[in-house]
């Protein structure tokens, strides 16, 4: 028998089968169970037969920042809804369309819409498009969001190079590779199969970090470089949550891109995180100011401006990397 015959085998089992299911199974492992290779070539499969060209990088939009997908030309939009086992978004400020097209001479696809766990998915099934990216070509993934700014030096509408980042869920057990390892994952772009405990050490890519500056510096936006923390959400932190991260050294914080971020390193994926600081954290008893989404969506979309200059800039250098 093939290796990949086996694979197939081995893979069918598993979603079929699941036998732990019964004394208690970690939501992750069921997801992971459910989005089998085999399932996730088949949604890469019908997404090609509307879209033929390899997407080289892939973008995922945070809150309000979807907008960029308006800068896209050639642009082939399919709505998360069209596609077979696809989450839909459900939060405002996001989108559910994956868009494909030509970005600055680039041929990328983006996530109109992101998915987080306070939805109600596992952090599995929000990650899990990142291999479909993967699977369709893409070698970059760029990841935005929306945070709250911890560093009290952080001002709203700043952007921050995400340097590194704190993954409180996983810390506590929820992470997304929880579950069946099937090493096809990520085979095409790595020398090696990805392992059972993928190192994320590097996760963001130091060269791509460089770049980024370079490019804010033309444009003489002030770029902020930064750790980013996820909580679970979908409640803001309290003060006393705040002042803990402040001591843990956190810049940023949000409710997203940690489990992006972890698939895509399993996957090889070369990566670059950037998030717009849409309002200050509150660290006073006597403070009046509380985050509120509206407030997140609106900043957003009036820095959006800046963050897609980069983008933009960032995705032509990539071409000129690949040569
Ligand atoms: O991370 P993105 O998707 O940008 O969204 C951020 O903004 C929302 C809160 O306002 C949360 O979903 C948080 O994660
Ligand atoms: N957790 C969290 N997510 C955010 N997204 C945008 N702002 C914030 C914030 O202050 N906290």
């Amino acid at each position: 028998m093939s290796n990949n015959t086996q694979s197939k085998k081995e893979s069918s089992l598993i979603a079929e089968n699941g036998p732990w299911a019964a004394v208690g199974e970690h939501p992750n492992a069921i997801t992971n169970r459910f989005y089998t290779y085999e399932r996730v070539q088949e949604i890469v499969a019908f997404i090609q037969n509307i879209v033929p060209a390899k997407p080289e990088v892939a973008i995922i939009c945070g809150s309000g920042l979807g907008g960029l997908a308006e800068l896209v030309v050639d642009k082939v939009v399919i709505p998360y809804a069209d596609i077979p086992n696809f989450p839909r978004s459900t939060v405002a400020g996001h989108r559910s369309n994956l868009v494909f097209g030509i970005l600055n001479g680039i041929s990328i696809v983006c996530m109109q819409g992101r998915f987080h766990p306070y939805e109600g998915y596992t952090t599995a099934a929000c990650a899990f498009p990142v291999r479909v990216m993967q699977m369709l070509g893409a070698h970059t993934l760029i990841v935005t969001c929306a945070a709250g700014g911890v560093n009290k030096s952080y001002r709203v509408g700043d952007i921050m190079l995400i340097k590194d980042h704190i993954n409180f869920p996983s810390m506590a057990g929820n992470n997304p590779l929880i579950g069946h390892n099937d090493e096809r994952f990520g085979k095409k772009i790595s020398f090696c199969l990805r392992p059972r405990f993928p190192p994320v050490g590097h996760a963001y890519d130091r060269q791509y970090a460089s770049q980024m500056k370079q490019i804010a510096a033309k444009h003489n936006i002030e770029l902020r470089e930064g750790v980013y923390c996820a909580l679970g959400g979908p409640c803001y932190e309290t003060i006393a949550e705040i002042n803990l991260l402040r001591v843990l050294g956190i810049d940023a914080v949000g409710m997203s891109i940690v489990h992006e971020v972890t698939l895509g390193a399993h996957c090889g994926l070369r990566m670059l995180g950037l998030a717009l600081i849409t309002n200050k954290c509150l660290s006073e008893y006597d403070s009046t100011i509380e985050a509120v989404h509206e407030d997140v969506i609106r900043i957003s979309e009036l820095k959006a401006n800046e963050l897609q200059q980069l983008i933009l800039d960032f995705v032509g250098g990539v071409k000129t990397n690949k040569t």
